[in-house]
């Protein structure tokens, strides 16, 4: 298993996040063989349906410096560790409502050296601060999803797109989203990634308020 595909898509990695990159297979791995955090399938896929999925929301678009993300039902941390490995300087906290997936994340971002990350025991709906941005992959639907995090977001945003959720869903969304009576943008990750797994996926993007 080779980072071959995420350098096919984000040529300027560093030496040092291309090294954080290829230590996740043994980490993921060893982890996974402990507590349950990668369906046994895809763990040969790591890298293009966990590691370069997660990092779609980086092609539609690039968190900055000092910003903060809250990754919601984070699992063994995705979005939120490859979000993290690519863009340093912005400040992570991932969470999720079963303990054990969380001891996951901790262990990964320790073994990187990942000075960015946090990640805590919690239900989205217990998390008491403000964010930038909040990212989420396969949590729920959106129409439940929204009302978890509607008063997270801080006022002032900096970057292209406003202060919001940006989840990665796959699949027909039309119906969900019309139940969700939100306002969404689709980005299409086909349109970035050739390959087949991203055919139908979408980085969903709603404002915050
Ligand atoms: C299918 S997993 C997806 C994990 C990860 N995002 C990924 O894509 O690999 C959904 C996760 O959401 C978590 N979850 C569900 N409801 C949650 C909530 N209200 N707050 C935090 N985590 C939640 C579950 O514990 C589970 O780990």
């Amino acid at each position: 298993m080779t980072s071959d595909i995420i350098v096919k898509y984000f040529p300027s990695l560093t030496e040092k996040q291309l090294q954080q990159f290829n230590r996740l297979p043994e980490l993921y791995n060893y982890w996974n063989n402990q507590i349950n955090v990668i369906s046994r399938k895809d763990i040969d896929l790591l890298f293009e349906r966990h590691i370069l999925h997660s990092l779609g929301i980086a092609k539609v678009m690039q968190f900055l410096p000092g910003e903060s993300v809250l990754d919601v039902g984070t699992g063994g941390g995705f979005p939120g560790i490859p979000l993290a490995i690519l863009f340093p300087e912005t400040q992570f906290y991932l969470v999720d409502s079963i303990g054990k997936k969380i001891k996951v994340v901790l262990e990964v971002a320790k073994a990187l050296e990942l000075k960015n990350v946090r990640a805590s025991h919690n239900r989205a709906e217990e998390i008491n601060e403000k964010f930038d941005f909040i990212v989420s992959r396969a949590v729920t639907r959106l129409g439940e999803f929204y009302p978890w995090i509607k008063d997270k977001f801080s006022k002032a945003s900096k970057n292209v797109l406003s202060n919001g959720i940006l989840y990665l869903k796959g699949g027909d969304l039309e119906e969900e989203i019309k139940e969700s009576g939100l306002q969404v943008k689709q980005y299409y990750l086909k349109d970035y990634f050739k390959e087949e797994f991203f055919e139908t996926k979408q980085v969903i993007y709603i404002k915050g308020k």
